[in-house]
């Protein structure tokens, strides 16, 4: 009965988001530039490249730049937030991923403690770089990697889990909430013993130019682009239209909701009714000023865009 009644909603979602006249020059900070360039510096001495990536969108954002300018070394793409995404997508993606020529894919959950596939890592990345000739390097015996991917995919978390997993060590690099927080260039950080592995961990580089706006709200939604730039009321029609048409309608019980709705409004008043997210707004009536009580659309906005990101809305896989 559920299941006839969501098959008969399906036809009254948005089939395409609006997404209006939106400039997203702006949401792309400029100090991005100079870390691309100090990156390609360090490069020659660098035996391979670790390109982090968020799980929920394995074919978009990931910056070409990154291709063109650092494709030069053995390269493993580490989809990470695995724990996210939707797993019954991982077939489709590594088929996908292959035909653009990624042929060396891992999927981690990098806060997990023993995360098998996080332990997979050294060793693939010493076949991949004996596989190929060290170019002045053939006595080094210590091997130096390089981990670049855009803010906010957890770069220095997959930092801390490789030296927890290889070292049995803490803490080498700095967490955070939003993206952008890794400032400091090219720091070197050991990672694992023997064989000896040093690497750079590298600031999120965004591309200077997202081939499309739905790319950048995709980028939005998993947190790689600070959210009040690009406006939290969009990012949560985004999301919503985003449930919807994944078929992701566990929101409407956690929510209340009679049923998948594709209106954001109406959702975020459900939202804000049930967190208890009100507001009290003064109103001018014909017969004196009265008090009325307001959802408050912004916090229920950013409460669903949050219970999104920590997969409590289910494993996504926007791509
Ligand atoms: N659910 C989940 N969260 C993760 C995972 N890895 C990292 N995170 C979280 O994602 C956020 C960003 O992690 P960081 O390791 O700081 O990411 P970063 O790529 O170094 O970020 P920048 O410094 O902005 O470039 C933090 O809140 C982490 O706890 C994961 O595998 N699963």
């Amino acid at each position: 009965m559920r299941l006839q009644q969501i098959l008969r909603d399906a036809s009254k979602f948005r089939a395409v988001f609006d997404f209006g006249a939106r400039d997203i020059a702006h949401w792309f900070p400029g100090h991005m530039a100079k870390g691309l360039k100090q990156m390609k510096a360090n490069l020659k001495k660098v035996d391979c490249i670790l390109e982090i990536h968020d799980a929920r969108i394995p074919f978009s954002g990931r910056n070409p730049l990154f291709q063109e300018s650092l494709d030069v070394r053995p390269h493993l793409l580490v989809l990470n937030k695995m724990d996210l995404a939707d797993p019954s997508s991982k077939q489709r993606v590594l088929k996908q991923l292959g035909g653009k020529g990624a042929e060396n894919v891992l999927f981690t959950d990098c806060l997990r403690q023993r995360d098998e596939n996080v332990k997979k890592i050294v060793p693939l990345v010493m076949e991949l770089i004996e596989s190929r000739p060290r170019f002045h390097r053939e006595e080094d015996t210590n091997y130096c990697l390089m981990v670049i991917g855009v803010p906010n995919v957890g770069k220095s978390s997959l930092i801390n889990a490789l030296r927890r997993t290889n070292l049995k060590k803490g803490r080498a690099s700095k967490v955070g909430g939003e993206p952008g927080i890794t400032r400091a260039v090219l720091s070197k950080i050991q990672v694992c013993e023997r064989p000896a592995i040093f690497l750079f961990d590298t600031p999120g580089v965004l591309s200077p130019k997202i081939e499309s706006i739905e790319t950048g709200m995709k980028l939005a939604l998993c947190g790689t682009i600070l959210d009040h730039l690009v406006g939290e009321d969009i990012i949560a029609d985004y999301l919503l239209y985003s449930l919807n048409r994944l078929g992701k309608f566990s929101y409407v019980d956690r929510y209340d909701l009679e049923e998948p709705c594709d209106d954001i409004q109406h959702v975020l008043k459900r939202i804000a009714v049930k967190l208890g997210k009100t507001q009290r707004v003064k109103a001018i009536t014909g017969v004196g000023d009265i008090t009325v009580i307001m959802p408050n659309y912004t916090a229920a906005a950013y409460d669903f865009i949050r219970t999104f990101r920590k997969g409590q809305l289910g494993r996504v896989t926007l791509d």
